[in-house]
């Protein structure tokens, strides 16, 4: 009988799942989610098997308000359990966001570690609440089964102490007011992925871009985190689907001084109402949308978040004394040869060359052979790098 890994990757309103099986390597079974988990909606669940065949595609019960998330968790271990063949689940690895100045790597979970992340939600409150969460319910439901929060922040503790500092009172530093960088996991699966497929690449100065609804980028040096574009939350660095990105703080002032808004109304607008979003006029905030549109604002959209990843190309670049790699990876990144195209097209000074077929067949290198510094279209994967530290944490392989 052979050991089940379920990876969970909470959100707000949806939750992601994946399970893999320890048999002679770690094998992918079956990945999904449950959608619609905020109040008012039906969840939905959905899955796919390792072909890619939908395996479910159905409205869950409600559920009453409170017992909604630990409701649905208990019915996803259910089915998950009956679509396990032969094997049992023996561990579960969690994507936790924050991870703050304690955690430089994934840890198993105790009532300890769940406090310590706990006292961070004011660092991510959109996310951390959310992770926490359903290591709780799991813990209620199985206090056997071994649990390990993988954080997005843990990646980054290698950078230098200039690049996590903030120009602040030394007393916010000190109560960890830094920049921290997220996305940890997507950066560390495709350094894993570039030693892989192109070692020479892997040992140099690689500029990542992780262009998904969330979107940042990072600057890898043999494989290990220089810089990034995120700070201390996940709303800084690029203009994001609906979030700003890096802001003049002085904005922040003028809405609070000027336009009366609080705490609570500045949130949804830097989180929730900007972006991509926000600059199209309310259109949309999924870039097929927007390219597919002649809708003016649709189109300064787009130009602005490809305008932002060239500038910070050049800052990372700067960052790491020079480039010799430019990867992009996350829905956008992987998917749309026109935003990697637009934005090659603004770096080709550094010395790269776009492939326009390879990059039209979203292949793996997107440069010409010839082309000084290299650029990729790398399918990332979160889902699979939690699993490998769980596997690590819990069985010592
Ligand atoms: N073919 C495509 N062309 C352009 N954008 C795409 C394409 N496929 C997916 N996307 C974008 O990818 C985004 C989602 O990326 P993903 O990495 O799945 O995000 P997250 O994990 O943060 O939910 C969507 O907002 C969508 O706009
Ligand atoms: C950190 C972050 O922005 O995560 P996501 O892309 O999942 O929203
Ligand atoms: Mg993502």
């Amino acid at each position: 009988m052979s050991n089940g890994i379920l990876v969970i990757n909470a959100g707000s309103s949806s939750s992601k799942f994946s399970v893999y099986v320890m048999d002679g390597g770690l094998h992918f079974v079956t990945k999904g989610q449950v959608e619609g988990i905020g109040v008012g909606i039906q969840p939905h669940f959905s899955a796919v098997n390792a072909a890619g065949e939908t395996i479910a595609d159905e409205l869950w019960p409600s559920f009453e308000v409170g017992k909604r998330h630990s409701s649905l968790l208990r019915l996803l271990i259910d089915w998950i359990e009956g679509h396990l063949g032969d094997a049992t689940l023996k561990a579960v690895g969690h994507r936790v966001v924050h991870g703050g100045q304690k955690f430089a790597a994934p840890a198993i979970v105790t009532p300890e570690v769940v406090s310590e992340l706990k006292g961070l939600v004011a660092l991510a409150p959109l996310h951390q609440p959310h992770n926490i969460g359903p290591i709780e319910t799991l813990h209620d439901m199985h206090p056997e089964l071994p649990q390990v929060a993988c954080f997005d922040t843990a990646f980054h503790t290698t950078k230098r102490l200039e690049a996590s500092l903030l120009g602040l009172p030394r007393k916010y530093l000190d109560a960890g007011v830094r920049r921290y960088g997220f996305h940890g996991l997507s950066y560390e699966y495709i350094a894993s992925k570039l030693a892989e497929v192109a070692p020479q690449v892997a040992k140099g100065r690689v500029v990542i871009a992780h262009l998904g609804s969330g979107a940042s980028m990072c600057g890898i040096k043999d494989g290990r985190s220089v810089d990034s574009s995120m700070g201390f939350t996940a709303v800084d660095g690029l203009m994001m689907g609906t979030r700003t990105g890096a802001l003049d703080p002085g904005v922040v002032l003028h809405m609070v001084q000027s336009e009366g808004m609080d705490g609570k109304a500045l949130e949804k607008l830097l989180y929730k109402d900007s972006g991509l979003l926000g600059v199209s006029g309310g259109l949309s905030n999924d870039m097929r949308v927007l390219l597919a549109s002649d809708d003016p604002n649709a189109r300064e959209a787009v130009d602005l978040f490809v305008y932002r990843i060239v500038k910070e190309i050049g800052a990372l670049a700067c960052a790491l004394g020079g480039i010799d790699a430019l990867v992009f990876t996350a829905g956008i990144g992987e998917h749309s040869a026109e935003v990697r195209k637009r934005v090659i097209e603004q770096v080709k000074w550094l010395g790269i060359t776009l492939d326009p077929v390879a990059n039209q067949n979203n292949a793996l290198c997107v440069s010409t052979s010839d082309s000084s510094v290299s650029a990729w279209a790398i399918p990332t994967d979160e889902e699979l790098m939690i699993a490998r530290h769980t596997q690590r944490l819990v069985f010592g392989v």
